[in-house]
């Protein structure tokens, strides 16, 4: 049997308040999460929870406080060098055309520049940039930097794809877009994503799997849904089916509860 691409054991973060050093939060805790190779699997739960630390830990970015993390079999040492990472966050370098954007990570493992001017030329047209190569991010739209982020992060071919909140900035439509597109790519290389988001219809309409996170501290998950609708899917045309609406409602249930405790730690913090 293949190990997984991403094994999470017996997590936690505790992290040192910033204000007050002698004060610690335990952000996760005990967090047991896997993600098969090539499985999409979705984490979702209340603002503030712990989603993102749990990414970067998955990234090699943040050691836990315990547990371990695993990589196909292999204890995670420093970074995921396996994995490419799509944050909210854009990625672009703005004196750095699409073109050169998209080359930049090929040039530091060191590929020729011919060869990662053509690799990075075939992505940007996968992703429906190639007429715009010549662009800085600022002269393209907010859907077109994205489309750029993800050509960057997949022309490094990683057999993981960590995602925080990619599209979470554009408008519906363009978000619509590029969840169908990142779902076209993935349905033809099959490689394991692990996907945070606050959408739950979002996270339903792309995923095999769905863990739901209670709210912290000590953040757990405390339910997992398998997405059994079949693929290829649009999700736009999915959410309209039965089965998704099922899904929804099974997910909420479980979620809900956790929302509402999230908000009111928000407004005490507040
Ligand atoms: N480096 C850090 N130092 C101190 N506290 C941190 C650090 N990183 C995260 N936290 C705290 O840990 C908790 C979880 O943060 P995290 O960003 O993982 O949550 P999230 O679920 O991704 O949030 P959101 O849904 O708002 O994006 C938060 O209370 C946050 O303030």
């Amino acid at each position: 049997m293949t190990a997984p691409a991403i094994e999470l054991q017996g997590v936690a973060c505790t992290f040192v308040d910033k204000h007050n050093p002698a004060q610690r939060y335990t952000a996760v805790s005990q967090v047991d999460l896997t993600v098969g190779a090539g499985e999409f699997v979705s984490v979702v739960g209340p603002t503030g929870c712990g989603k993102s630390t749990l990414l970067n830990v998955a990234a090699g970015l943040l050691e836990p406080s315990e547990g371990s993390v695993r990589i196909f079999g292999e204890a995670l040492q420093g970074l995921n060098r396996r994995a490419g990472y799509m944050f909210q966050a854009e990625s672009l370098m703005p004196w750095r055309t699409a073109l050169a954007n998209v080359m930049a990570g090929l040039q530091f493992r060191g590929v020729a520049e011919s060869d990662a001017r053509a690799q990075a030329g075939d992505w940007l047209r996968r992703v429906g940039l190639g007429a715009f190569g010549d662009r800085y991010p600022h002269q393209m739209s907010g859907g077109m930097r994205k489309r750029a982020s993800l050509a960057q992060t997949l022309v490094l071919d990683p057999d993981i794809i960590l995602m925080d909140e990619p599209f979470s900035a554009l408008d519906i439509q363009t978000r619509q877009l590029m969840e169908n597109e990142v779902l076209a790519l993935w349905q033809g290389k099959k490689k394991a994503v692990l996907f945070i988001t606050h959408d739950l219809d979002e996270a339903i309409a792309m995923s095999d799997r769905v863990v739901v996170l209670s709210a912290g501290p000590a953040s757990r998950p405390i339910g997992e849904f398998t997405i059994d609708i079949e693929r290829p899917r649009d999700v736009a045309e999915v959410k309209t089916t039965p089965r998704f609406l099922e899904l929804h409602a099974a997910i909420w249930d479980e979620l809900r509860g956790e929302v509402l405790k999230g908000y009111q730690q928000q407004l005490q913090k507040a």
